[in-house]
């Protein structure tokens, strides 16, 4: 309290209203906030109680002197200078600043000693109303403990020495983008306060191993031992185990201390609950993984925790947990304990601007708890996630790995979907070599003129050449075409990045494996948008051309299915029409008009390509169609003659039996 007291008397002393600011120093984190007025700035040193509220403005060491490195521009901003609104605690800073739980009891601990005697005084300000506050609470007793022992100049060192970060944003993107499912995040969790214990023989490396085999994209380790029976231990032997998967700290962070623990035990990301954490230490805390190259997963629960992350710079990634962990206690300071469970909470937030702003941002939405079917995961899907954060349903079964196939009714492991991955590249290779040559000349020498030469060239003409010829080059530049075997039903994914862009996609079957047939069946094209809208299908089409205009930006499925017994190979197509050059290029009058005929030019080779491409197709396939045909004359050909030969040999057989027949009688 008496911090606080210390605190209000400066304020008291300068105006009815203080603010305070934080500072960053150069090379430094700041060890004390700096409390400022308009007027001037009063250094206060903190006690331990008072710290709380503005830990994750300092990273405070008891030698004072702790330096961090290496640090760039804008880690140098990292701690930029806000302006907070301060009250009269630090609860009301805080819950001005949209958090919904108490970071400590306000009165104290409900344990009081007086000498040999030990006073339970229960009140409302020392009991958790929540199950959340009661965990938040446990962990400021917990963190400050750890901390004594390795203090942030000590913990340098071990950071210096972690493994190297691994992106796990990107990991979830990658995922996404091949399975065209959502990336899973797959937890590693023994027990959980709501559930008990999950599974009784624990092995958090073996987990986690047959997580990745299943086709997990992340991994998440629970470290809260008290509730959850984690450790950072166990995230610590899965890293060193060999586990690729980037892995996430799931952990209850108060203080950017923790941060800094999680990433020296091999940590890539860390969750940040916004139910706990004020906008500032969010804030910070976002910038203090940056620097140290994690990702940050921003948990929310409501519409107004969504919309302060929201409010929030540089936020990649945000979960949004099914779980309501704040459940309001009753008036007697009990809190029922039924962690409400509601996936619609998924759907909810992402409706309407909300959903359009994080599309906008480009921030990757992870669905998280109580996700057990695939309809769980479709659902999630559909509401506009590109990840979920999953423990339970997969933890529990004996083999975790057909955990997975089961959670996403299919098997989404790597090796199923190498062949896939193989065959598009090789395609890409062979077919489109050319192409990947000709894109990166074009790329080169794009650069290069413009930055170098381009406004000192004189001769006009020239000029136009080269752009012309470059612009015919980069017409190559989104060309994806692929050939491949069908067996049932075979997905692809294409991330049409613009609204407003013309995707063009064809088709053509171009045979059957079967020298008998020439199947008039075709193959059922079904295209579905970013959140799993419904765009366009096709049935029993040996060939098809379509285009359409994105809509949504994000990635796109292109589902095929074979209904027939055999095998068919299809030839399909995409192109992404886009006008990126003039946004970005047209700065200069005088080019608009070039650029835009260029352009325009660019289109419509780009149109004939296609257009060639499919025709080729459809030249394939014909051709095929008519080897099959002749084959299959030659076969009826061979197959009559042969047949002709047996009849007449039988003919042979069964008149020479009638003349020997006759012959005997004859002869008798
Ligand atoms: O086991 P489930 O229902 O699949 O949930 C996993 C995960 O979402 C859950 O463990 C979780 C989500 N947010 C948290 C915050 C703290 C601890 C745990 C969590």
């Amino acid at each position: 309290m008496e911090s606080v007291m210390s605190l209000k008397s400066a304020a008291a002393a300068a105006t009815p209203r203080v603010s305070y600011q934080t500072l960053q120093s150069h090379h430094r984190l700041p060890l004390n906030p700096i409390f400022s007025t308009s007027r001037w700035s009063i250094s206060l040193p903190m006690s331990d109680r008072y710290r709380g509220c503005i830990r994750a403005q300092q990273s405070e060491s008891k030698d004072g002197s702790v330096t961090l490195s290496p640090v760039n521009e804008s880690e140098e901003n990292a701690v930029e200078n806000k302006e907070l609104e301060v009250g009269s605690n630090e609860e009301e800073v805080a819950d001005s600043q949209g958090k919904t739980i108490r970071r400590r009891p306000s009165t104290g601990p409900p344990l009081h000693y007086v000498g040999p005697f030990e006073f339970r005084i229960q009140s409302e300000g020392n009991t958790p109303r929540n199950i959340l506050e009661e965990i938040v609470w446990n962990k400021d007793v917990e963190v400050t403990q750890m901390k004594e022992k390795t203090p942030l100049a000590k913990m340098k060192k071990w950071v210096e020495n972690a493994p190297p970060v691994r992106n796990f944003v990107r990991a979830l993107r990658t995922s996404n983008l091949r399975t065209g499912l959502p990336g899973l995040i797959a937890e590693v969790k023994k027990a959980s306060p709501s559930r008990g214990v999950l599974r009784e023989n624990f092995d958090p490396v073996e987990i986690a191993q047959a997580y990745e085999k299943g086709g997990a994209a992340c991994i998440s380790v629970l470290t809260d031992k008290k509730y959850f029976q984690g450790s950072f231990e166990n995230l610590e032997a899965i890293r060193n185990a060999g586990v690729k998967c980037p892995l996430l700290c799931k952990e209850f962070v108060i203080d950017a201390w923790q941060i800094f623990y999680a990433r020296s035990k091999g940590a890539d990301a860390i969750l940040l609950i916004a139910a706990v954490l004020p906008d500032a230490d969010l804030k910070y805390m976002i910038k203090i993984c940056k620097m140290l190259g994690m990702a940050a997963l921003i948990e929310v629960h409501n519409e107004g925790e969504m919309d302060r992350v929201l409010g929030i710079e540089g936020v990649q990634l945000i979960g949004i947990n099914n779980r309501d962990l704040v459940v309001v206690a009753n008036k007697f300071y009990f809190y029922t304990e039924t962690f409400e469970l509601d996936i619609s909470t998924t759907k909810k937030l992402l409706e309407g601007e909300r959903g359009q702003l994080i599309r906008r941002k480009d921030i990757v939405v992870v669905g998280e708890s109580g996700l057990f079917t695939p309809a769980d995961i479709a659902y999630v899907q559909e509401s506009g996630v590109k990840a979920v954060l999953v423990g339970e349903s997969i933890v529990k079964k004996n083999d975790p790995a057909q955990g997975i196939s089961e959670l996403f009714g299919k098997d989404i492991s790597f090796v199923h979907s190498k062949e896939i991955a193989v065959s598009w590249k090789l395609l890409f290779r062979t077919e489109y070599s050319e192409i990947l040559l000709a894109k990166v000349s074009w790329q080169l020498a794009w650069m290069h003129v413009w930055r170098i030469s381009f406004e000192k060239m004189r001769i006009r003409s020239l000029r136009c050449v080269i752009v012309a010829t470059l612009s015919f080059l980069s017409i190559m530049e989104r060309t994806v075409g692929i050939r491949f075997v069908i067996d049932r039903e075979e997905c692809f994914s294409h991330n049409a990045q613009y609204e407003g862009d013309t995707v063009h996609v064809s088709f053509v079957v171009i045979k059957t494996d079967t020298p008998w047939h020439y199947g008039d069946e075709g193959v059922d094209l079904v295209i579905n948008g970013p959140s799993g809208e419904h765009l366009h299908d096709v049935h029993d089409k040996i060939s098809e051309k379509y285009e359409f205009v994105v809509r949504n930006s994000g990635i796109h499925r292109f589902c095929f299915n074979n209904k027939s017994p055999y095998h068919e190979t299809i030839d399909f197509d995409i192109h992404v029409g886009h006008l990126t050059y003039l946004d970005q290029h047209a700065k200069d009058e005088h080019f608009k008009p070039v650029l835009e005929q260029i352009l325009k030019l660019e289109e419509a080779l780009y149109n004939i390509q296609f257009e060639q491409h499919w025709l080729e197709a459809q030249t394939d396939r014909q051709a095929i169609v008519g080897e099959g045909m002749s084959r299959k004359a030659i076969y009826k050909a061979l197959f009559e003659s042969a047949a002709l030969i047996g009849a007449s040999v039988l003919q042979v057989y069964l008149l020479q039996r009638l003349f020997e027949r006759q012959l005997r009688t004859s002869r008798v």
